[in-house]
């Protein structure tokens, strides 16, 4: 009998921190595109962001552990973290797909990420080897970027307008973060300082 292809997506983002909104959109993309399992990539650094995330690489993957942990299919993977320089995708895709062969591989963004696709290192190969799964942000609209070969994937979510900025912002302030990221992370935020947060 023919065994259906695993079908893997990659969340890759700075997580700094993981909030609500991001755990929400790998719910909806893993039940409604039918996903074996869910692989949260914390980037070193985002190609196309000249700022470096704030928290350090430790303490994003620590929440993003923290965060995760009781949902069954998602896991993290940590190649881009271990990796000196930005972190393009490309390169972590060129990787996994010896990882995962015979498996359809997928890498889920928000709709912010749309207009700046076409500037990803290597897009014009990157489209061949992986279906995009797009989440869409209150505030950015299904911008079509015209890249040949792209396959998007549109996932029917609530709209969440919460974003790792904000939760910086509030910490910083010393205002709470309570629903916008899990209880597990608003302590470990409290508890490390990070943000400036008391
Ligand atoms: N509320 C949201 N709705 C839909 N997509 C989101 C949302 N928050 C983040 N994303 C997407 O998740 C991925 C990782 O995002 P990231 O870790 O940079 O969080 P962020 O909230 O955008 O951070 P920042 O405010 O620091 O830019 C990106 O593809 C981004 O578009
Ligand atoms: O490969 C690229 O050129 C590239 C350019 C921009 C963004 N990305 C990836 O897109 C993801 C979103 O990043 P961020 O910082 O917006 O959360 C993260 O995994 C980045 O490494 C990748």
């Amino acid at each position: 009998m023919l065994r259906e292809k695993r079908r893997i997506a990659f969340f890759g983002g700075s997580f700094d921190p993981v909030h609500s909104g991001h755990l929400q959109m790998a719910q909806a993309a893993a039940e409604q595109l039918r996903l074996h399992r869910v692989y949260f990539v914390p980037a070193a650094q985002n190609p196309l962001k000249d700022a470096a995330p704030q928290a350090t690489p430790s303490h994003r993957l620590e929440m993003l552990r923290t965060a995760i942990h009781t949902e069954r299919l998602f896991s993290i993977w940590e190649g881009e973290l271990g990796r000196d320089g930005p972190s393009y995708t490309l390169q972590s895709i060129e990787h996994l797909e010896r990882v995962y062969p015979n498996s359809h591989l997928f890498w889920i963004i928000g709709s912010d990420q749309l207009p700046g696709l076409k500037y990803w290192r290597g897009i014009e190969k990157l489209v061949h080897k992986i279906g995009f799964i797009l989440v869409m942000r209150p505030g950015y609209q299904l911008d079509w970027p015209g890249i040949p070969g792209l396959s998007l994937f549109l996932v029917n979510n609530r709209l969440n307008p919460v974003s790792a900025t904000e939760v910086r912002t509030r910490a910083g302030a010393g205002l709470p973060i309570e629903g916008l990221v899990p209880p597990a992370v608003d302590s470990y935020i409290r508890e490390n300082r990070l943000y400036n947060a008391d």
